[in-house]
């Protein structure tokens, strides 16, 4: 590691040692940006690494709400305001029992570079809750929803921070929060993104990040003369991503053979063709139950359930040409890559922030797997937050097809500026160096123009 790279990295460990996402997140940028530093030195002048690592404004606050029994309950609530260089904040709010300062940070950090790649005009930012919406009622996901958005209201806005969904925050939240902060307000404006199609949302946000995935890996799959017809595909999660890169690549003649959720693993080697998507959407986004039950209901599929023990997950050893990990972070490690590798895996298009652990990026970048990375991968979400955006700013609403083909456009545009700057400044194909690099240009050339703040 270059010594500029490596003094900043040495900081950010000794200042947050427990804070391993957020190191993890910054090594692997680090490590591209490496590659930049002598031909840059403005960077090093401006100090612009030793800032980008740093939140310009992190807000945590008590969030009290009470239960359907009457018992007042207390979760933390955060947003992370990373980075305001080329627009507003902009990114998700998770809402899982799992969310700390480091997940957060890290999701902020990424997010500056992704929605710098999108080319539209948007900051970094990410928030949410140890709050778990699993097994509670409508009632009492809004009364948190309504007491998480009486503090928040005060550090967001249309030109300021612009939120959106995440994990565990769909269109319920969203119009849950929506309508407490026009209550306080007495203003209907676009402060959230992933809104409902009758109060302001865009058509294709609900499918962005899904199907902005398969487009950026049809790019990837074209420049090598591949398609998806006919290919066996993995995909992980059955949420909001899961569903759309499923629809879509089914769309796109491809097989998908596998969801998963926090308890356990689903394959069905037959396919999870449009009618049994159709079943997975309602269990998951209206029964909100458990994927298991579409074993139950197709007997042709296996569930494999979680149990604690196990040190790889068994959804990648299943054979496959491509693979779509679209539920959570460090979701693939080393032993998984090595199993996606043995059994020939040749794309990983990352639909999750951060899916692959940095060993597990090392074993694919040697056995020559083509990895599409978050950061430009699961970037069609918040491109089309940014259209939202737009048509909210105008008192619009676009048709599905014209935003459908703003999309595609977007993500045809981040494949060709990540491969012009993998070749560039790195390694043909190596689009993690790629992706890190041709984020952080606008930013740094944006942070260093508007001086020292
Ligand atoms: N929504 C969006 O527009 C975007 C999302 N992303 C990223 O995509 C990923 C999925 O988000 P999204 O689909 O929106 O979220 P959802 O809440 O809709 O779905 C998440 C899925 O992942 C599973 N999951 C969550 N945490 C874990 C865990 N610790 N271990 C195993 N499975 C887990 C959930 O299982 P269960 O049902 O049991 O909770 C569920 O199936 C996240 O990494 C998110 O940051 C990236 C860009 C945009
Ligand atoms: O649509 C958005 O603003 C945010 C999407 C998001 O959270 C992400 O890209 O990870």
């Amino acid at each position: 590691m270059h010594e500029v790279t490596q003094k900043v990295m040495d900081h950010v460990r000794q200042v947050d040692p427990g804070q391993v996402e957020f190191i993890q997140a910054v090594t692997s940028f680090m490590n591209s940006i490496d590659k930049l530093i002598e031909d840059i030195p403005q960077l090093v002048y401006h100090k612009v690494l030793d800032r980008v690592v740093e939140p310009e404004r992190v807000v945590m606050f008590r969030v009290p709400w009470f239960d359907d029994d009457g018992q007042l309950q207390l979760n933390r609530g955060f947003r992370v305001q990373m980075n305001s260089a080329i627009g507003p904040y902009k990114g998700g709010l998770r809402l899982h029992p799992s969310v700390n300062l480091s997940i957060l940070k890290f999701l902020a950090f990424e997010q500056t570079f992704k929605n710098s790649l999108t080319g539209l005009p948007m900051g970094g930012g990410k928030g949410g809750s140890d709050f778990n919406p699993k097994g509670k009622s409508d009632g009492e996901v809004m009364r948190f929803c309504q007491s998480f958005m009486t503090e928040l209201s005060r550090h967001i806005g249309e030109d300021t921070d612009v939120p959106a969904g995440d994990i565990g925050v769909g269109g319920r939240e969203i119009g849950y929060m929506f309508g407490q902060y026009k209550r306080m307000n007495n203003k209907f404006v676009g402060i959230l993104t992933g809104k409902g199609m009758s109060y302001g949302g865009s058509y294709i946000r609900p499918e962005a990040t899904g199907y902005g995935l398969v487009y950026l890996c049809a790019a990837m799959l074209e420049a090598q003369g591949k398609t998806y017809d006919g290919k066996t595909c993995l995909v992980s999660g059955s949420g909001n991503v899961a569903q759309y890169t499923t629809e879509k690549l089914n769309q796109m003649g491809a097989k998908v053979i596998s969801m998963s959720d926090s308890s356990g693993v689903l394959i069905d080697p037959s396919g999870i063709d449009e009618k049994k998507l159709a079943y997975v959407k309602t269990l998951k986004n209206v029964r909100r139950g458990r994927i298991a039950e579409y074993a139950q209901q197709y007997k042709e599929a296996t569930y494999i359930p979680h149990n604690g023990q196990r040190d790889y997950n068994p959804l990648w050893e299943v054979k496959a040409d491509y693979a779509f990990p679209s539920a959570t972070q460090n979701e693939i490690n080393a032993k998984d890559a090595r199993n996606l590798v043995a059994n020939g895996i040749q794309l990983i298009g990352e639909g999750a922030n951060m899916p692959t652990t940095l060993e597990a990026d090392d074993i694919f970048t040697d056995a020559g797997v083509l990895q599409a990375p978050s950061k430009a991968a699961n970037a069609g979400g918040v491109a089309v937050s940014g259209l939202e955006m737009s048509q909210n700013s105008g008192r619009l609403q676009w048709s599905a097809q014209t935003v459908d083909q703003q999309l595609q456009g977007i993500m045809k545009n981040i494949y060709v500026s990540i491969d012009a700057a993998a070749e560039k400044y790195s390694t043909k194909n190596n689009f993690i160096d790629g992706a890190n690099i041709a984020g952080f240009l606008k930013v740094s050339e944006a942070m260093i123009a508007q001086g020292y703040v």
